[in-house]
């Protein structure tokens, strides 16, 4: 049986790469992110299809630019009927905030469910020194702090964060703000590009709602395998 706070990212570029993922982890998996090498490859038919399939759907296009162009980007996005957006929170409080009262109008608008909107912190690939190559200031835990706080204050339902921030988020943010953590890594998987990472259980524990991973499921030799150890580990930690 699925676990709704797991988050496949279907990081492939083709409908059909997508298909074969979706069909092999079948009932076991019941939300899906679409990022951009898939959406700007097969664009929305990507979203159609997993609806189809009465999955949940995670529309990670991480929107970053004025506050007019990202208003009128996440109102192109919310009639797709995805279930989350992003947008960076870097773009800052007066862009969230537009972003936020655009998705509103146009969901009721449209009259369709309004997409919850995520603000993408400091991206889990961060560590310290590339953190400090781009001028970082603050410590990262620190920036993602300030970053959910105004995310919150400025309309925003939750963020996308590492796992190891998610106990300062939920202190900070308080229990109904989404804590959505990527850099996800079961003890059996590689680590890859992320830096910022932790188990499942331990992401849970620490007050994350929802987690997304990619690679440790979808490049896993038995990727039905690697759904079913890391929802048991899940399960270990109570919703
Ligand atoms: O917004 C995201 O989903 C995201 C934010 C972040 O800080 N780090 C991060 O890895 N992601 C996404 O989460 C997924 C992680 O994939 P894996 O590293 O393969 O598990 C990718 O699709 C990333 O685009």
């Amino acid at each position: 049986m699925a676990d709704d706070r797991l988050i496949v990212a279907l990081d492939v570029s083709t409908m059909d790469g997508m298909k074969q993922i979706v069909s092999s982890l079948g009932d076991s998996v019941s939300f899906y992110k679409v990022g951009m090498e898939l959406f700007y490859a097969e664009g929305e038919q990507t979203v159609r299809y997993l609806q189809e399939q009465g999955k949940h759907v995670f529309l990670d296009l991480k929107l970053h630019d004025i506050p007019n162009t990202v208003a009128h980007g996440v109102s192109s996005l919310t009639k797709l009927g995805a279930n989350l957006i992003t947008l960076h929170c870097q773009g800052g409080p007066v862009m969230m905030r537009a972003a936020a009262d655009a998705v509103r109008e146009s969901s009721e608008k449209l009259g369709v469910e309004r997409p919850l909107l995520l603000g993408v912190t400091v991206l889990t690939s961060f560590d310290d020194e590339a953190w400090s190559a781009t001028g970082g200031q603050l410590p990262i835990a620190d920036q993602v702090i300030r970053l959910a706080k105004l995310a919150k204050e400025s309309g925003l339902d939750g963020v996308v964060a590492s796992p190891l921030e998610a106990k300062l988020i939920r202190e900070a943010c308080g229990p109904d703000f989404l804590i959505v953590t990527p850099g996800i890594r079961p003890s059996f998987a590689a680590t890859n590009d992320q830096k910022r990472i932790s188990t499942p259980a331990s992401a849970l524990q620490d007050g994350a709602s929802l987690l997304v991973v990619g690679r440790p499921i979808t490049q896993a030799e038995q990727p039905q395998e690697a759904v079913r150890l890391i929802i048991e580990e899940m399960e270990t930690v109570s919703k």
